[in-house]
Formats: structure tokens, sequence, C-alpha cells
């Protein structure tokens, strides 16, 4: 069983994880504002996403979830972040890569790495080895991008949520 989790403030974070759900044919979309670790330690696979606030920091909600709750271990993990790749250059989705760092420690087999994207940031907590650690996405200045790079990720991550 899988669930898509978000942590998102005006609603992009939703929507992208929403998509994404609806994309590879997963019926259970939680908010992480209204979910338990025990609700969530229910699932075998997981996708979850949070869009960067502050200075680079996690979105409040997911900021605020005590992860060393949750039993990542073996567990297969895909990541999205949201951020604004224009005003926040230089934390742009910084949230993905503490997600990344997150469920790493806590043994998550994380999934779904990506090519840096094209977006005209200066650095990132997600960018690793030349790569991003997921799906970074940009509704603030690519928001036409968005579809098409959620159908790209999904179809390079559907045999891991089969
Ligand atoms: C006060 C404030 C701080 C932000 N800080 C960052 C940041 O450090 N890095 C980034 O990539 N985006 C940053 N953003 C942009 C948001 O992540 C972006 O607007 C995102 O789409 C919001 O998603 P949500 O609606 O799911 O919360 C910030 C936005 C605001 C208003």
């Amino acid at each position: 069983m899988t669930a898509v989790i978000f942590g998102s403030t005006m609603g992009n974070a939703e929507e992208a994880a929403n998509k994404i759900a609806a994309n590879l044919g997963i019926d259970t979309v939680l908010n992480i504002a209204e979910t338990s670790a025990d609700e969530i330690n229910g699932f075998d696979k997981l996708i979850i996403g949070s869009s960067t606030w502050g200075s680079g920091d996690l979105q409040d909600d997911m900021d605020a979830f005590d992860f060393s709750e949750l039993n990542l271990s073996g567990k297969t993990v895909a990541l999205f972040g949201v951020g604004d790749s224009s005003s926040y250059d230089d934390t742009y989705c910084d949230a993905l890569g503490i997600l990344f760092d997150k469920c790493s420690e806590l043994g998550a087999n994380i999934v779904g790495a990506t090519a840096a994207p094209s977006f005209d940031f200066t650095d990132s907590k997600a960018s690793r080895d030349g790569g991003f650690v997921g799906l970074a996405l940009d509704f603030d200045n690519y928001g036409d991008q968005v579809d098409e790079q959620i159908a790209n990720w999904c179809d390079q991550i559907r045999a891991n949520f089969s």
C-alpha cells in the first residue's frame, strides 16, 4: 500500500501531491498536518513532498512532524519539492534536500532522483552529485512545466510503486 504525503501552506505542494497520486493510481493522499506517524507506518511505500519556506526550511507542518517516530527502514520512498527558484534562488527547494536527509537517516530506499532542473537558480540542498534527489517543481515561475514534469517523473518511478 502506497500513500502520498504532503506539507503545503498555499496549496501548491498539495496540488502536486494530488496530481502525482492521480497519475500513479494511488488512492491515499495525506496532509502531514492531519496525519500521525502510526498512520504513515501502515504504508510500505511512500511519496513525500514539501514546499520550502523561511530561508530554506521545511514547510511548517512538515517541520513540526517528528520523523523519528517513522519506520522507514527498507521502505521505498520517492520525494518531491516545491519552491521559487527566482525569489529564493540560493535556497531553491531546500525542503527536498532536508526530506532526503531525514529519510536517508531512517534507512529508506529512496528512488526518483532527477537531473537538475533547468530553472535559473544558484543553490539547493536538493542538489547532490550534479543531480537532484527528487522532483523539484516551481509553480511560481515555471507553472506551465509542472504537469509535464510530474508526468515524466511518474513514468520514471511507476515501476517502483506498482
Ligand atoms: C516567506 C516565503 C519564504 C519562502 N522561502 C523559500 C525558500 O527558501 N526556497 C524556495 O525554494 N521557495 C521559497 N518560498 C516559495 C514557496 O516554496 C513557493 O511559493 C511554493 O510554491 C509554496 O508552496 P505551498 O503552497 O505548497 O506551500 C518561499 C515563499 C514565501 C512566501
